[in-house]
């Protein structure tokens, strides 16, 4: 496996899920597989959960670890080709790959949309500059489009809490302060559209459209309420929007409807139905503070199984190697 962005990078996903319990079991069978090989993990942006259970996963398969934050250490970095370089970026990406792709086996790399340019980010731009010149197996650490890893550990985690053999899962949008990406989301819908047993539902207020490429068949519905009703699963995120009815609210906040907010009444709603999301999360914009710190909340094992999806995901590449 030489890239993982998408779901159908791991192949049949029974099999990649079978690997997921199996690691879950026993996290340091494969221990052998990483040893003096290493890892260099590339953040162009923050994170908690993905810089330690990448970390974790990759010292569990016995492999050597490296971290560099970008834009804390390292020369600021031109990723424009045709830009002269006289301003305050001392590095262009197209040298800077290359030479982090000498000192390690494997690369992971968290690089955010900038929400301006649809075409750039939709492009992954930048992971695909890591895929053709660092000459090593780059994986999704969240990019531009995808949350490959996240979604992963979503699955595991449904399938691990579910009640009903086909259970009902609603990825529901709810109102930020701030324009974040549809990286999660995008993924999430993937990943639910691939999963076999898996009723899958979106809603969003209109003009929240994620792109058809990630939604699928999905069903979508514009009435929260009645999308909640009789779900096992409600997995909430903000995205800012996607631009797919209009091109021009690509990026931006248009709507802040706190109507949308899950709080005990949106889950009254469900089959006695789970809480997940992938956090950081602001409490009491996306959801209450009494739902999230309910029984019915699975944020905390959810994070915890970051550590198992992105085991498989570099036991794979090492294997490959
Ligand atoms: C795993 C999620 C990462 C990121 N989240 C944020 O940037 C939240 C930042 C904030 O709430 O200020 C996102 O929404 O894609
Ligand atoms: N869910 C997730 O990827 O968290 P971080 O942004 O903290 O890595």
């Amino acid at each position: 496996m030489n890239c993982f962005i998408n779901v159908e990078d791991l192949g049949p996903l029974d099999k990649a899920m079978a690997e997921a319990f199996e690691i879950k079991n026993d996290r340091y069978k494969y221990q052998h597989l990483g040893k003096n090989k290493t890892l260099m993990m590339i953040f162009f942006n923050n994170s908690l959960r993905t810089r330690l259970s990448t970390q974790k996963a990759a010292m569990n398969l016995g492999m050597n670890v490296i971290v560099l934050d970008v834009n804390a250490g390292a020369w600021k970095l031109e990723t424009e080709r045709g830009v002269i370089m006289d301003g305050d970026k001392s590095e262009h990406l197209l040298e800077a790959i290359p030479v982090m792709g000498c000192y390690c086996d494997l690369i992971g790399v968290r690089s955010f949309a900038g929400l301006t340019d649809r075409e750039y980010d939709y492009a992954e731009t930048v992971l695909q500059q890591f895929i053709k010149y660092s000459g090593r197996p780059v994986f999704a650490m969240e990019t531009a489009t995808v949350h490959p890893l996240q979604a992963f550990a979503d699955l595991i985690t449904i399938e691990e809490h579910k009640v009903v053999e086909r259970p009902k899962v609603v990825l529901t949008w709810a109102p930020h302060c701030r324009a974040l990406p549809q990286a999660v989301p995008n993924s999430f819908a993937q990943w639910m559209n691939a999963a076999p047993d898996v009723d899958f539902v979106i809603t969003h207020p209109e003009g929240y459209e994620l792109d058809p490429k990630f939604v699928g068949n999905a069903r979508v519905e514009y009435d929260q309420k009645k999308a909640f009703e009789g779900a096992d699963f409600i997995y909430a995120k903000n995205w800012s929007n996607p631009g797919v009815t209009n091109l021009a609210d690509y990026g931006k906040i248009t709507s802040k409807d706190m109507s949308w907010t899950v709080d005990t009444e949106h889950m009254s709603w469900t089959n006695n139905g789970k809480f997940m999301h992938c956090l950081p999360v602001r409490r009491n914009l996306i959801v209450t503070d009494d739902v999230i710190e309910s029984p019915n909340s699975l944020v905390i094992p959810e994070a915890a199984n970051r550590e198992i999806s992105c085991s498989v995901v570099i036991k794979r590449m090492l294997e490959a190697l």
